[in-house]
């Protein structure tokens, strides 16, 4: 039996709607994940702003991705949460090591106030490997390969190269090489989308197949790496108010990014 066959069969889809939710993405393609990743999410512009405050690329790149791995459990919307994030430590850039920055920050924050120690104790196990990096390594052997930094995060952590918080910090190393480096690189087709409340809770309308093997088959089916393809559903699915606004102000292709919404 081939593998397709026997996903067939474990997992119940609606083949109606996944057609229709390839044919939307097909027809987006991936500038219009380019286009929504630095005009329409929020959690882009809250990077940008660090990164013009800071003025050190290595501290922001570095603060990015240990950010991205507190970032569950929080008590408010993710955009809420990464805004924070930047009015923070644009005024109180890191003195000693980022576990300490953090061990200050988080206790009073508003938007990520759950499991507080258990947070700055990952940061206290992923700070070995941040400290051993430079910008030659953050640019020239991360940026141009991705999935080098999902592995190395994964390892430095003893968590599996799927988890959450490790992919999602490589989407967002992808926003902040890309605001330092001036320089878009595509999202690697092997990196799985962040399974999170938002994108699992959206997958179940479509199958009740894991979200990560199912949106691999949707990329494939695309031509849309997954952490594109978050780029996508994730705005549309917080329903923002001002990302619906930006959408439509900066996305010629707003409708049919709309219409995934209602699938
Ligand atoms: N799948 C995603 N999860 C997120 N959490 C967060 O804070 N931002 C994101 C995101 O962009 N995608």
């Amino acid at each position: 039996m081939t593998l397709d066959r026997f996903i067939q069969i474990k997992y119940k889809s609606d083949d109606e709607k996944v057609r229709e939710l390839v044919s939307i993405l097909r027809e987006l393609g991936l500038e219009c994940a380019r286009t929504i990743e630095e005009h329409v999410d929020l959690q882009f512009d809250a990077l940008k702003n660090l990164r013009g405050n800071l003025g050190d690329d290595e501290t922001f790149i570095k603060l990015v991705v240990a950010n991205s791995i507190v970032s569950y459990q929080l008590s408010a919307k993710g955009e809420q949460w990464w805004w924070e994030f930047s009015h923070y430590f644009s005024a109180n850039p890191p003195e000693r090591g980022i576990a300490e920055a953090y061990a200050d920050f988080l206790p009073n924050s508003r938007t990520n106030r759950r499991l507080v120690s258990g947070k700055v104790k990952r940061l206290e196990k992923l700070e070995p490997f941040l400290e051993r990096l430079d910008m030659d390594a953050l640019k020239g052997y991360y940026f141009g390969g991705m999935e080098r930094l999902r592995d190395d995060l994964a390892r430095a952590l003893g968590s599996k190269r799927s988890a959450k918080t490790v992919v999602f910090a490589v989407k967002m190393f992808g926003y902040a090489g890309r605001i330092a480096f001036g320089e878009f690189v595509p999202y690697p087709m092997g990196i799985e989308i962040p399974d999170d409340v938002r994108i699992n809770a959206y997958t179940k309308r479509f199958t009740n197949e894991p979200p990560v093997s199912f949106w691999k088959k949707v990329a494939e089916k695309t031509g849309i790496p997954p952490l594109h393809i978050d780029s996508i559903l994730w705005p549309v699915l917080g329903g923002n108010p001002e990302v619906l606004r930006r959408l439509e102000e900066h996305c010629e292709e707003s409708d049919a990014v709309l219409g995934l919404a209602s699938l």
